[in-house]
């Protein structure tokens, strides 16, 4: 069995999802209405927050994904006592945070991205941390130098073994001036979680400033942080001795609500995500809007369709917030193979996340990957050294295959390029979409699609 599929399998038991595969009677329009919850790349991150507290927090709106309950696990095995008796309720007391022993840790390794996010706080509650390998999508190095310098910056002792991480603070951990060399998400998290008990005032440069961030930030501020978001992605936290715990509503998650709007597009069909908000996705919008989709933002949700009438090629950029976000464009590129014509989606922010269009092409799509000569495609200079570009041309049909999913965001794409093609597929290894997606059979049962599972 090869370490994608058993980060499959694990991913899977976490959530108790039975099948590891799905078979997929395709063709049909996706019609009716899901439920998003909280954010995976906020849920996550708040959960890591309410260690730097001396008291519990509630958090609100938590999805039953896996990446939760891999921090769920990490931070028991450092003593925080979570009580999830409530549904999409979590309490989580850092009454009693202690060093975890290594076997308990391990157990964790290779899951999630999350893990690094510990340093800060673990430094400050206990003088030391010990962070294991790091998981995630595989969709390019995913270099953790950013996180690393940071906190050295802050004072903290860096040592990297073959088991992981260890961290110390022989002194106190001070405020310091931060410039990223990229709008890094996990980086500028690094700074926050860290900053907000630093003695001084740190200043970071170059911050992320996805929404994401800013619910964090809402957070940190209830639980007693000082930190102002300055124009020209400039952020200041001044550091504080202790903080209280939270009660807070995770902001939605804005991913999953673009790849339902994408299956909606892809299938012909129609769906209403209920939890969604507008703000968070408006230059999403834009792009549904002009490759032919339509949508109406209700009180309670945004309603997607696809109107009926070919779809339009587009051109897209993944880029950081306000941009295209590059968890996107996988399952837009589904509905992108029945565009009339030539679209170009151009990934700046990682620099392999392209891996999943060859399933599609053997579904029956005409996408061709990039590495270079990118300028005379998209008749720009490419920003950052590795970018890739990919053209979609369309529109083909698209027919029954059996595929594996490499990735969430790509494994997504491919469960909806399964309900739209004609024919059968089975789609394996769908335990890792469960690291974002929550109850993702439920919700494809709820709206229509033809399907079974292994018995
Ligand atoms: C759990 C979570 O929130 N995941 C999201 C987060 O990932 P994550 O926080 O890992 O992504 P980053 O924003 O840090 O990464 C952006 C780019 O910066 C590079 N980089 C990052 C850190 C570093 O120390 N050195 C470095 O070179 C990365 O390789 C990548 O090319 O933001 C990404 C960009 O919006 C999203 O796709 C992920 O869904
Ligand atoms: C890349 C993603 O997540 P992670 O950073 O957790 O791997 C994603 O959510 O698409």
């Amino acid at each position: 069995m090869n370490s994608l599929t058993q980060d499959s399998q694990k991913a899977a038991a976490r959530v108790g999802l039975v099948s590891d595969s799905i078979t997929i009677h395709g063709g049909k329009p996706l019609r009716g209405r899901v439920e998003v919850r909280g954010a995976k790349n906020l849920v996550t991150k708040a959960m890591v927050a309410s260690l730097l507290a001396d008291t519990p927090s509630t958090l609100k709106g938590v999805p039953e994904i896996s990446d939760v309950a891999v921090v769920s696990g990490l931070l028991k095995a450092h003593g925080v006592a979570i009580d999830s008796s409530a549904p999409g309720v979590l309490t989580l007391d850092p009454s009693n945070v202690v060093g975890a022993h290594f076997a308990e840790i391990d157990a964790h390794a290779g899951s999630s991205r999350i893990p690094i996010l510990f340093c800060g706080p673990l430094l400050h509650q206990l003088g030391e941390a010990f962070i294991p390998d790091l998981g995630g999508c595989r969709i390019g190095d995913r270099p953790i130098d950013f996180h690393l310098n940071a906190l050295r910056a802050f004072g903290a002792v860096v040592e990297k073994s073959y088991q992981g991480i260890h961290l110390t603070a022989p002194h106190k951990l001070v405020g310091a001036d931060i410039d990223l060399p990229f709008p890094s998400v996990g980086a500028t998290e690094q700074v926050l979680l860290t900053a907000v008990r630093a003695e001084g005032t740190t200043e970071l440069k170059n911050a992320a400033i996805e929404p994401e961030i800013m619910d964090l930030i809402a957070i940190l501020q209830k639980m007693g942080a000082i930190i102002s978001v300055e124009p020209n992605r400039v952020i200041v936290i001044e550091g504080v001795e202790t903080l209280r715990g939270y009660n807070h509503t995770a902001i939605f998650d804005r991913n999953e609500a673009a790849s339902w709007a994408a299956a909606a597009l892809a299938t012909g069909g129609d769906i209403t995500v209920g939890g969604a908000t507008q703000q968070e996705l408006m230059t999403f919008l834009n792009v549904y809007r002009k490759v032919g989709g339509e949508f109406d933002v209700l009180e309670d949700g945004i309603r997607f369709w696809h109107p009926g009438g070919p779809l339009k090629p587009v051109m897209i950029e993944t880029d950081v917030h306000p941009g295209f976000m590059t968890d996107w464009q996988q399952p837009l590129i589904v509905a992108l193979t029945q565009a009339e014509g030539e679209s170009v989606v151009h990934e700046t922010v990682y620099e392999n996340r392209f891996g999943f269009t060859e399933a599609l092409n053997e579904m029956g799509a005409n996408i061709v990957v990039h590495q270079s000569g990118l300028a005379s495609i998209t008749r720009r200079v490419p920003r950052r050294p590795l970018e890739q570009a990919a053209v979609i041309t369309g529109p083909t049909p698209l027919h029954g295959a059996d595929v594996r999913v490499p990735d969430l965001r790509g494994g997504f794409s491919h469960l909806i390029a399964a309900l739209a093609a004609e024919g059968t597929s089975t789609v394996s290894n769908v335990g890792i979409i469960s690291r974002g997606y929550e109850l993702f059979i439920d919700k494809l049962r709820q709206l229509g699609a033809d399907f079974e599972l292994p018995s």
